[in-house]
């Protein structure tokens, strides 16, 4: 009953958002079709004129006069069918085009937690496939429907002005076959909407298994991946499979009852000619008109199962462009206008799922311009506590205090606009490097590039490139090192120039060298910026304004280096005994 409910408000949701807005043109449209229909109406009429009254008049005249009609018809047909096309194809691969945009913008707007539940080739598929459903809604699917729909009721009335009876006779396997394919669409719309589904989850499989290669291939690991996958293309097989019944069962009911009610009109019709009563004429064009009536019950079989298709797809986009986008303008309504960069967490408890707390009152301040170390085991809560920090999270209870205002009322983009953030796994794009630091401050001048570039040492080894900092990298360019990328990521936030820094210290070993020229650059980097930093480096951890030792979720000591290794505690069995950090 709530699937029932839920479908309806997806079809108003796609009536309001897609059809009304057009519905100058999707009416122009319809003209198109009934036009092109009635024109087709001519051809049965005709005939009937053919063999009733012009060849047994042997009326030449008549016959010219027929010719013309008939082939005016013709070209009507043609050039509609043309306009159809170009009029409705056209604006319904536009709004697919639109769709795509809104789509991906508003995934934007999603909180990172949404995607840390998604495979990104599921959300792929969510922008790119399931948005091509509006393709039947306002292609021509819906006009060719209702097109339809008036074809068979004008054909219907002329089939009655012939001859009442045999319409009757005919009227009754068309209705059985009606309910069937009223049934067949009850029954292939969930199937259609799991194939979405499935597909969603085959395809995101896929892209993590190209992203895991390397850990695939370490593992010897590529049977079980071919294995699962062939897995998922089976489910999408017997999807398919189940529709396809579906589908057949439909095709041949309509081929069998419609066949039935033709033999039955051939012995009616036969009878009513022997005795008089009808006229070859008649009987053709009764024949003909019948095709019409027919002909779009039958096309509106096959489009109802694309408009079926269309709204499995779109009750997925509805469900994604009814989300609550993180940025919610009723909550975060504060704008922050004089930024300092001081920030403190009070009695901050967070949990990612219901009755698991992984962070438990936490108290502490960072001035503006200070360096706060986390460290601690790990699943301690550092990372959850940056990205707190980062407004990636808001607290389940307790606040986030920037400058005085609490975190979780403050517009995101005037906090996030001072915000950057290097991550152990910097994401670079496929592109120049210059692309890849430009890329957090596009507007950005080439003195100020090239400040940030000598700041991150990226010189240091871009000089050695042909190309300098137009090299690119990734798929089609050169193979840059770890610590040569995080260099680039380091250049990329001195660029943007923020006033509060989240980041997450790579553990990776770099060779000595390396090492210095990236801690250089990360002293660099921290200069007079509140620093947050998940800390891996000795160098930066005795440096630190501030270490937090964190444990179980909560903050367990808090100090200075020095202090803390007098304590002989947590940080000093950390530091010593485990020798870990
Ligand atoms: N997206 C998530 N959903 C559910 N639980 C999560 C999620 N992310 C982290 N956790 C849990 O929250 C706890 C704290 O994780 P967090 O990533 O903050 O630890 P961490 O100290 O940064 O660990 P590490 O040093 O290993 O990165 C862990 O128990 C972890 O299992």
């Amino acid at each position: 009953m709530s699937k029932k409910k839920n479908e309806n408000v997806s079809f108003q949701w796609a009536v309001k958002e897609f059809i009304i807005p057009r519905k100058g043109i999707l009416s122009f449209g319809l003209l198109l079709i009934v036009l092109r229909s009635l024109s087709g109406l001519v051809l049965p009429y005709a005939s009937k004129t053919l063999l009733d009254d012009i060849i047994p008049n042997k009326d030449f005249d008549g016959l010219t006069v027929l010719l013309v009609l008939v082939c005016s018809a013709i070209l009507i047909q043609a050039v509609t069918s043309f306009s159809l096309t170009r009029l409705l194809s056209v604006e319904a691969q536009n709004l697919i085009a639109q769709l795509r945009v809104k789509v991906q913008k508003k995934l934007l707007t999603l909180p990172i937690r949404f995607f840390d539940n998604q495979k990104s080739g599921a959300l792929v598929s969510r922008v790119m496939t399931d948005v091509e459903g509006v393709r039947n809604l306002v292609g021509t699917g819906l006009v060719q429907l209702i097109g339809g729909s008036i074809t068979a009721i004008v054909a219907l009335y002329f089939l009655i002005n012939i001859n009442a009876m045999m319409t009757l006779f005919v009227l009754l396997p068309v209705l059985i076959f009606a309910v069937i394919a009223l049934k067949a669409f009850g029954f292939i719309r969930p199937i259609f909407r799991d194939r979405g589904k499935i597909n969603a989850e085959v395809t995101g499989r896929l892209t993590e298994t190209m992203n895991g290669i390397r850990v695939i291939k370490g593992f010897n690991a590529e049977a079980q991946e071919n294995e699962i996958f062939e897995k998922g293309t089976d489910r999408l097989f017997q999807n398919v499979k189940k529709s396809l019944t579906a589908t057949a069962l439909m095709t041949s009911s309509s081929t069998f009852l419609l066949g039935l009610a033709s033999a039955g009109i051939m012995g009616i019709g036969g009878y009513y000619m022997i005795y008089g009563s009808m006229t070859a004429g008649d009987f053709v064009s009764f024949t003909m008109f019948l095709g019409f009536m027919i002909a779009p019950i039958v096309q509106m079989s096959n489009i109802g199962s694309q408009l079926t298709e269309a709204m499995a797809g779109l009750d997925r986009t509805e469900e994604l462009m009814k989300m609550t986008e993180e940025d919610d303008p009723l909550v975060r309504t504060e704008f922050i206008k004089d930024f300092e960069g001081n920030v403190s967490f009070e009695e901050v408890s967070f949990s990612y799922e219901a009755g698991k707390e992984v962070l438990h009152n936490i108290n502490f301040t960072a001035p503006a311009g200070s360096v706060t170390a986390l460290v601690g085991s790990s699943g301690s809560g550092k990372s959850t506590i940056a990205s707190l920090a980062a407004t990636f999270l808001t607290p389940d209870s307790g606040k986030v205090i920037l400058d005085g205002q609490d975190l979780s009322k403050v517009n995101l983009s005037s906090y996030r606009q001072h915000l950057g953030v290097v991550l152990q796994d910097d994401f670079l794009y496929e592109g120049t490097i210059k692309e890849n630091i430009l890329f957090a401050n596009p507007t950005a001048s080439e003195a100020e590039l090239l400040q940030a570039v000598e700041g991150a040492y990226v010189s240091e080894f871009t000089n050695r490139f042909e190309e300098g900092l137009e090299t690119l990298i990734g798929e089609r360019g050169v193979k840059l090192s770890g610590g040569q990328k995080q260099r680039i990521s380091i250049a990329r936030a001195l660029l943007a120039n923020p006033k509060i820094i989240i980041l997450d210290e790579a553990t990776s070993n770099l060779d000595t060298e390396s090492e210095a020229f990236i801690q250089q650059s990360l002293v660099e980097l921290m200069k007079n910026r509140t620093t947050f930093v998940i800390a891996h480096r000795l160098t930066t951890i005795q440096k630190a304004d501030q270490i937090l030792v964190i444990e179980q979720g909560k903050i367990v000591e808090q100090g200075k280096h020095e202090e803390l290794m007098a304590k002989q505690g947590r940080y000093h069995k950390l530091y010593t005994v485990q020798g870990r950090i």
